[in-house]
């Protein structure tokens, strides 16, 4: 399976924890954490984020480098409840990184009247 379908795959299933047949709280995580509310998701999200901040962190300083791919994945995955929440998914995201592709980051901010990193 390539990466584009194992997340198309994955917003499917988050996708059917919003219906009321796969939205059982008992037997799904996703459909618990949709039914806690906005904050519960948004409250993962930062949790997850500071979680791969700390495994990049162990990883500079000898650690298991794998810790930051399982950190990134649960990042990812919360990430997607949050898109689902608002009807989006995987195919915005990767979209909107194919239109920036080429694009220099330095430029683009340029672009927006912004300095680049390191100059103001
Ligand atoms: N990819 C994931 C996935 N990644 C992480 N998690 C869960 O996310 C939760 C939060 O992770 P934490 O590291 O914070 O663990 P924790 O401290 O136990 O969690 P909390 O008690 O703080 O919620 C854990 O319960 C993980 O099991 C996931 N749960 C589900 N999926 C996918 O979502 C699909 C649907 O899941 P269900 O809705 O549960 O059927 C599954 O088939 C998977 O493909």
């Amino acid at each position: 399976m390539n990466s584009e379908d194992s997340l198309a795959r994955l917003a499917a299933v988050i996708e059917s924890r919003k219906t009321a047949q796969g939205g059982d709280a008992g037997k799904s995580y996703v459909a618990r954490l949709l039914q806690q509310g906005p904050d519960a998701v948004l409250k993962k999200i930062g949790e997850e984020a500071t979680e791969v901040v700390m495994a990049a962190k162990d990883a500079d300083h000898g650690g298991d480098p794998g810790r930051i791919v399982s950190e990134v994945a649960d990042l990812w995955f919360h990430t997607m409840i949050a898109l689902a929440r608002h009807g989006l998914g995987p195919a915005q995201v990767i979209a909107e990184l194919d239109r920036r592709a080429g694009t220099s980051g330095i430029e683009e901010k340029a672009s927006r009247g912004s300095r680049p990193p390191g100059e103001g």
